[in-house]
């Protein structure tokens, strides 16, 4: 018997009426699913639809079609059992990209951590929201004396920082990291995403992490899924992945990939795959075992 994944995306459509000639198809039609445990990368140039398909498990707009099921619950239905809706506010959290906008400006550092375990009422004292808040920031390398500070008197870095204690403190099932490092300076970078790493591994929430950079990419995650206008073009284990890239647009990602690998011939010739050639048409199939191309 198979585990139920922790989300499962089925057919998901999310288009954007602009007027009644034009339509964004933002999201067209993509599957996967995210088991325990896993880190599952999602990669793909500017306006693939990665973070609509981050909003869409969030529930931040009614989708278009599909459906999105979270530990086996069908959670993109209007209207929800209220079980349903308090586990996903509670298990499911989110990273975005800028957390200079994402975090409140006029609460301390401390209040933003305890804000998920006050209202998802995790704690009965005080004393020990406390303590897991310092737990918290300790686990993000935050001393306790950052907890008394405000967003804007820490850098990008230590920002990002709080709104990773913020997500891991309710211990959630999933954590959904949208663009994570991409407005931080590289050096940074790599320790926030060691950082992520490291979480991951002693937590064990599963991961969603977003990126334009598949290196960083694959440096986390067990599989990643390539997206092209909407759709998922190639999706397979990380290793698979970089060994036998079927699609040519994700052997372009690869070859134009920051750090070149050694290992593959490949890395030394840069593919070039031009994105208006695509389009779109196809069916994601597996060709073999669990590496799937839309074909
Ligand atoms: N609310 C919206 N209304 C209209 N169009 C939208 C909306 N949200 C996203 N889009 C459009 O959908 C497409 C996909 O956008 P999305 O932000 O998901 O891409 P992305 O891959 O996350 O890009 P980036 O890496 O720049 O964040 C883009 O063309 C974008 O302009």
């Amino acid at each position: 018997m198979t585990a139920t994944p922790v989300l499962d995306v089925v057919g998901l459509v999310q288009h954007f009426p602009i007027n009644r000639s034009v339509t964004i198809r933002a999201v067209d039609g993509i599957d996967f699913s995210v088991d325990a445990g896993e880190v599952f990368g999602i990669v793909g140039e500017t306006g693939s639809g990665k973070s609509t398909v981050a909003k869409s498990i969030l529930g931040v707009n009614a989708i278009t079609g599909g459906e999105i099921y979270f530990k086996g619950n069908l959670i993109s239905a209007k209207h929800l059992p209220k079980e349903v809706k308090d586990d996903v506010h509670r298990n499911m959290q989110i990273i975005f990209q800028d957390s200079a906008a994402a975090l409140n400006p006029h609460m301390t550092v401390e209040d933003i951590v305890a804000e998920p375990l006050l209202v998802n009422r995790v704690y009965a004292s005080r004393e020990e929201r406390e303590e897991r808040v310092l737990a918290c920031l300790a686990q993000v390398g935050l001393s306790a004396a950052y907890r008394h500070k405000y967003p804007g008197e820490l850098s990008g870095g230590m920002r990002q920082r709080v709104a990773i204690a913020r997500s891991i403190a309710i211990r959630p099932d999933l954590i959904i990291a949208d663009e994570p490092i991409a407005s931080l300076d590289i050096s940074i970078q790599a320790q926030i995403v060691t950082l992520f790493q490291h979480l991951q591994k002693t937590e064990g929430f599963s991961f969603i992490f977003i990126a334009h950079d598949l290196s960083m990419v694959r440096f986390l995650s067990t599989r990643i899924a390539v997206m092209l206008k909407g759709k998922i073009v190639e999706l397979a284990p990380t290793k698979e992945l970089f060994q036998h890239p079927l699609h040519p647009y994700t052997a372009s990602l690869i070859s134009s990939a920051p750090v070149p690998d050694p290992d593959l011939e490949r890395s030394r010739t840069r593919l070039a795959y031009d994105t208006s050639l695509f389009t779109g048409e196809g069916v994601l199939t597996e060709v073999s075992d669990g590496h799937f191309l839309l074909m």
